[in-house]
């Protein structure tokens, strides 16, 4: 078997193989009918060949940006379209490939790779570790009223007489095809300030390469604008059968405005129930309503995975919150590969160089990547029998140093 590197040309034989793979065909839009393929960087693909030369695996990589904690932003290959044909599975093709790309990420300087796994148990194998996780919420339109704020009746001196006049803000409802540059800049200022998000390059509203709303599928969008008339949140919608309001993705670039977008389409007429996708699990909307019960979560599922390539630089790369040193373990198997660590932060800063000390933890750098932007917690992964504490604090000081500012979340689709 040979794997090579894809170019323009091989755009149809690698868009037919992976369909093939998966089942499906090129020509049959996705939900909403966006072509997904066509964001595709055939500079970036790799063709698994049989020895006459016919294509029985695939694999890419986009070029995103990933947000970390501490609103850091870091390029991260984004690995996509991985399929091996039925005929040719379990020999061995899928590991070829991930050892050839996470050797050509390597080669090009990534120190991050991240996937969304369409069966859990592929990945981690391959060095990848769950690290965001996402729900559905959905509300029935009788339980939908919010409670109001117990902090908005609190003492502050600073804010005295403030909040008691009208809300200057606005929402208004545009079809998809004609704010298309709206949801554009609006997501890009939530994703950078937002730990786990990717950036969702131009081409891809460009190409309307994915699922709604960048893809043409019809909706109508709740566009939230500040007192300033500016666009800061939206919430893409659609209402189905049996009368239930489905919201793609609800984007707001702070929390006073999803709320504002929430209580936007928990209030529409004519529905009995909203479905809210893609909200992190523990997102504070379930606190605001005044029934705790009104909102149910389904379909808690992990979304982004982490790969780390290079411990240090991604350990360094990210913002810390709090002082401290860990002196970790990092097993590699697949990669066959094994270093014990040093981190140390001072001032939301780490350094991370090689040491002889005797280890806090010991783990894989799968764990890693799943405690890497702060969404699991390293005692989970110790209570769970993965990651070793080598001292009784060992995983306390892990979740204080590992924590974010606030949970990690994605919701874009790739
Ligand atoms: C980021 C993305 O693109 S996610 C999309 C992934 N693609 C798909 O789901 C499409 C349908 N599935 C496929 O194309 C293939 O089954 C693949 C790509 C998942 C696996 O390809 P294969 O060439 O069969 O994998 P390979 O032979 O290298 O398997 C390596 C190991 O993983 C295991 N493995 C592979 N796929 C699976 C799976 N779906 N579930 C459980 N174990 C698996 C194999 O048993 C093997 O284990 P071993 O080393 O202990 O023997």
């Amino acid at each position: 078997m040979e794997i090579r590197a894809t170019t323009d040309e091989d755009l149809d034989v690698f868009v037919d193989t992976v369909h093939a793979a998966f089942g499906r065909f090129p020509e049959t839009p996705i939900e909403g009918g966006g072509l997904w393929w066509s964001a595709l960087e055939m500079d970036r693909g790799l063709l698994a060949l049989t020895a006459d030369g016919r294509p029985v695996g695939t694999a890419a990589a986009h070029s995103f940006e990933l947000t970390l904690p501490g609103e850091t932003l870091v390029p991260a290959a984004g690995v996509t379209a991985v399929g091996v044909l039925p005929s040719h599975r379990r020999q061995g093709v899928l590991s070829a490939l991930m050892r050839h790309q996470l050797a050509e990420l390597r080669g090009r300087g990534e120190f991050l790779s991240v996937l969304l796994a369409s069966e859990a148990q592929i990945y981690g194998r391959f060095g990848y570790g769950p690290a965001t996780y996402t729900a559905r919420l959905t509300v029935p339109r009788h339980k939908a009223a919010l409670a109001v704020p117990r902090a908005r009746g609190m003492a502050d001196a600073s804010a005295a007489g403030s909040g008691t006049g009208p809300d200057p803000s606005s929402v208004e409802v545009l079809r998809r095809a004609e704010c298309g540059e709206i949801l554009e800049e609006v997501y890009d200022r939530y994703r950078r300030a937002q730990p786990g998000a990717l950036s969702r390059p131009h081409r891809w509203w460009a190409l309307r390469a994915g699922q709604p709303p960048i893809s043409p599928a019809p909706r109508y969008v709740a566009v939230h604008r500040d007192a300033d008339g500016v666009p800061d949140g939206y919430a893409s919608y659609s209402i189905g059968q049996p009368e239930t309001l489905t919201v793609d993705e609800t984007i707001a670039t702070d929390d006073t405005v999803f709320t504002a977008l929430a209580r936007f389409v928990l209030g529409h007429d004519l529905i009995s129930q909203v479905v809210f996708k893609h909200v992190p699990p523990e997102h504070p909307l379930r606190w605001q309503f005044a029934d705790f019960r009104a909102g149910k979560v389904s379909g808690d599922t992990d979304w982004l995975w982490v790969r780390l390539l290079d411990v240090p630089r991604a350990l360094t790369a990210r913002g810390w919150f709090m002082d401290g040193e860990l002196v970790l373990d990092v097993r590699d198997p697949f990669l066959g590969e094994h270093g014990r660590y040093l981190l140390t932060v001072r001032d939301g800063k780490a350094d991370c160089v090689p040491t002889g000390r005797e280890p806090d933890l010991s783990l894989d750098v799968g764990d890693l990547g799943s405690v890497y932007l702060g969404g699991t917690a390293p005692s989970t992964l110790v209570r769970a029998g993965h990651i070793r504490a080598h001292s009784p604090g060992a995983a306390a000081l892990a979740d204080a140093l590992f924590r974010a500012e606030r949970s990690p979340h994605c919701l874009h689709w790739f």
